[in-house]
C-alpha cells in the first residue's frame, strides 16, 4: 500500500499471508458460537473494525465493544457509542486493563443470547449454555479480555500483535461458555488513513512502516484535534506560525532528547513520541470520529 495523506506519503509493508490461517480458523470457530463480541480500540472505532466480519456472522448477535477507552477521548467515545445503538447494535465500553465495564459485558452477552436459549427451551433442550467468542484486530485488548471474563490469568497477554493461540471451551459460569481463542480479525489497509490509524496505535509492527511519517502526521492531527493536551503533556509554547517540525523540535528540547554536541536527537523524539501516545502517556485522544460528526 502506498499513499499520500495530509500531504505525506504513507507506505506499510503488509503481507496479509499469515492473516490466511488464523482467518481460516476464525470462520471455522464462528459456527459454533451464538454471540460474537467485536472488540475494538476506541482510540480508532473505524480502523479497528474489519467490515467483513459482519458478513462472517451473517445473522448472528453482535456485541460491539470499544476497549481501551482509559487512552481514549471521553466525548469521542460517548458519540461513538451513541452512533452504534443509533444503528442498531448493542455497544458497550470497557477499559478491559481495569476491568471496567466488564460486569455490563456479561450481562449484555446474556441478553443476547436469550433468543438462542428461547429457541432450545422450545425444542426441549433446558441446560444450554451461550456460547461466546471474542474477536479483533491484533493487539487490540483480546486476551486481556478473556483473562478479565475468566478472573484469572489463563490467557497469554502480551504486548506484540500476533501471539494469541491455542482453542478450547471455558466455563464463564452464568450460562456462558467462552472460546478460549479469540478470532484475530486481520487489519484492513483500504486506505492510508486506516493504516496510519492502526500503525499508531500498535496494532501492525513497527517494522513494517515508516515512524518518521507516521509520527508527522500524528502530531499534525494531534495539533488539530488536541492542541491543548499535547503543549500541557511535553510542557512546550505553541504558536500559530508553529510547524510540525518545529513542534517535534520543541519537544525534542523540552524532553532533552540531545546527540553529542547538543544537536536534536529527531529518532529519538519520533520514536518517543510513537511510544507516549500507545500508552495513553501523551493523553486521551481519539482519531476517528463517527460518521455524521465528521460531515
Ligand atoms: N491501556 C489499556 N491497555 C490495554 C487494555 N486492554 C488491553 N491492553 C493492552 O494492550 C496490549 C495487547 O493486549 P492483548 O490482550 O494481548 O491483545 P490481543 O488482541 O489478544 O493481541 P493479539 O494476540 O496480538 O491478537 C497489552 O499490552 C494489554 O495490556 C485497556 O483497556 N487499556
Amino acid at each position: 500500500m502506498e499513499n499520500t495523506i495530509s500531504g505525506k506519503k504513507f507506505h506499510i509493508q503488509w503481507f496479509p499471508g499469515h492473516m490466511t490461517k488464523a482467518k481460516r480458523m476464525m470462520e471455522a470457530n464462528l459456527k459454533l458460537v451464538d454471540v460474537v463480541v467485536e472488540l475494538l480500540d476506541a482510540r480508532i472505532p473505524r480502523s479497528s473494525a474489519n467490515p467483513m466480519l459482519q458478513q462472517l456472522i451473517g445473522a448472528k448477535q453482535k456485541i460491539v465493544v470499544l476497549n481501551k477507552t482509559d487512552m481514549a477521548d471521553p466525548e469521542r467515545t460517548q458519540a461513538w457509542l451513541s452512533y452504534f445503538k443509533k444503528n442498531s447494535f448493542t455497544a458497550l465500553e470497557v477499559d478491559c486493563q481495569k476491568g471496567k465495564g466488564v460486569k455490563a459485558l456479561v450481562s449484555a452477552i446474556q441478553k443476547a443470547g436469550e433468543p438462542t436459549l428461547e429457541k432450545w427451551r422450545k425444542k426441549g433442550v433446558r441446560n444450554r449454555s451461550i456460547r461466546v467468542m471474542i474477536v479483533g484486530i491484533p493487539n487490540v485488548g483480546k486476551s486481556t479480555l478473556i483473562n478479565r471474563l475468566l478472573g484469572k490469568n489463563k490467557a497469554a497477554a502480551q504486548n506484540k500483535p500476533g501471539v494469541t493461540r491455542g482453542p478450547q471451551w471455558v466455563i464463564l459460569g452464568k450460562g456462558l461458555e467462552l472460546l478460549d481463542t479469540p478470532g484475530v480479525l486481520w487489519p484492513k489497509f483500504d486506505n492510508p488513513e486506516t493504516g496510519f490509524c492502526l500503525a499508531v496505535t500498535g496494532a501492525i509492527r513497527e517494522e513494517v512502516f515508516d515512524q518518521e511519517t507516521a509520527v508527522h502526521i500524528l502530531v499534525q492531527r494531534l495539533l488539530k484535534l488536541y492542541p491543548q493536551e499535547l503543549s500541557a503533556s511535553y510542557r512546550i509554547e505553541l504558536a500559530p506560525e508553529d510547524t510540525v517540525e518545529t513542534v517535534e523540535e520543541k519537544i525534542a528540547r523540552a524532553r532533552g532528547c540531545l546527540k553529542a554536541g547538543g544537536v536534536l536527537d529527531m529518532n529519538k523524539t519520533i520514536q518517543m513520541i510513537l511510544r507516549d501516545f500507545k500508552t495513553g502517556k501523551l493523553g486521551s485522544f481519539t482519531l476517528e470520529a463517527p460518521p455524521r460528526e465528521e460531515a
